[in-house]
């Protein structure tokens, strides 16, 4: 498989590590695990410069970001796939967790979907039971698949992953709360355990008591809350979300929402006034720098170059 070109040679070796550092940290520390959602390279970025230990890459960001269309099962697994190589090898010692959707099909499209997400890097996938042409899990109308054929789905990605002697954390998601309530979600996110998940995700939470209900019930399973601000979920801190009984939280929305008011500001001015009243200090170099131009120079000077020495 390709790698992208920041990898600078070193992902296939350290990408390896995410996974197992990742598995740990959910094994052995007490810590929530706080990743916010990063939707292309340059978000993903950002989040490395103020140093997080593990990121999140929001399918619906990505729907948005490399689509440019709703989060209504439009990506496929290559789209995805490829989405997540990119910035799983940016630094492929920050653990990436991605989503996978339903899995893109049946079991061996499950088993593909595993296999090249471990060979591209990513550390932890969530895969989901609603059907194919799924949809935000905070919107109204969904549809899921019965428990057998989530199970099956899990169960693929669980030997997929064995079989490759993966640390990969297999994240298995219901979106049944909003169609079939607390005991069926529970039910199915049991079903997956038992095929091997590693960790639990129950899609839409509504109320602080639900959710502690679930942690409890789900235990010794941890448990990812979606912190998708003004979706179903009410928000919580990760300290919140911590004593509520959770393990991983996610902020899917945490770059792809600032950026659209940030980029429909500045064109709007561009619009009224001609100008885009940029900050003086965002120059070329700012940007290049926030996206690895050191890295780029001393590669080059490690080898004998001085082709960037005038930069
Ligand atoms: C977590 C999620 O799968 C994502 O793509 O980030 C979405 C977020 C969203 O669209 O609100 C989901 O919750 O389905």
């Amino acid at each position: 498989m390709v790698q992208s070109d920041s990898t600078n040679g070193h992902s296939a070796r350290s990408s390896t590590h995410a996974a197992t550092k990742l598995r740990r940290t959910l094994t052995e520390s007490d810590n929530i695990i706080v990743a916010p959602g990063v939707y292309d390279g340059f978000s993903a970025r950002i989040a490395q410069e103020v140093g997080f230990d593990c990121i999140y890459m929001t399918g619906a960001g990505t729907c948005a970001s490399r689509l440019g269309q709703p989060d209504l099962g439009f990506a496929s697994l290559n789209d995805m796939r490829q989405h997540a190589e990119m910035i799983a090898n940016l630094d492929p010692t920050i653990p990436l967790i991605a989503d996978a959707d339903t899995g893109y099909g049946g079991p061996n499209m499950v088993a593909r979907t595993v296999a090249q997400y471990h060979r591209s890097g990513v550390a932890g996938l969530h895969i989901e039971d609603q059907i194919l042409t799924k949809r935000c899990g905070h919107l109204g109308g969904k549809a899921v698949v019965d428990v057998e054929t989530f199970t099956q789905r899990i169960g693929a990605a669980v030997q997929a992953r064995n079989r490759l002697g993966s640390d990969l954390v297999i994240i298995a998601r219901t979106d049944a709360l909003q169609t079939h309530g607390l005991e069926e979600a529970i039910h199915r996110i049991d079903a997956a355990v038992a095929a091997g998940a590693d960790v639990a995700f129950v899609e839409g939470i509504t109320t602080a008591e639900e959710a502690r209900d679930v942690c409890q019930r789900l235990a010794p399973a941890p448990v990812l809350v979606n912190m998708v601000e003004h979706g179903a979920t009410p928000s919580w801190t990760p300290a919140e979300a911590k004593d509520l009984g959770f393990k991983i939280i996610i902020f899917p929305f945490a770059s792809i929402a600032p950026a659209y008011g940030a980029i429909r500001d500045v064109f709007v001015r561009i619009k009224k006034s001609g100008n885009t009243g940029l900050d003086k200090e965002f120059t070329p170099k700012k940007l290049f720098t926030i996206v690895g131009l050191e890295e780029a120079i001393e590669v080059d000077a490690q080898a004998g170059g001085s082709l960037y020495s005038k930069v």
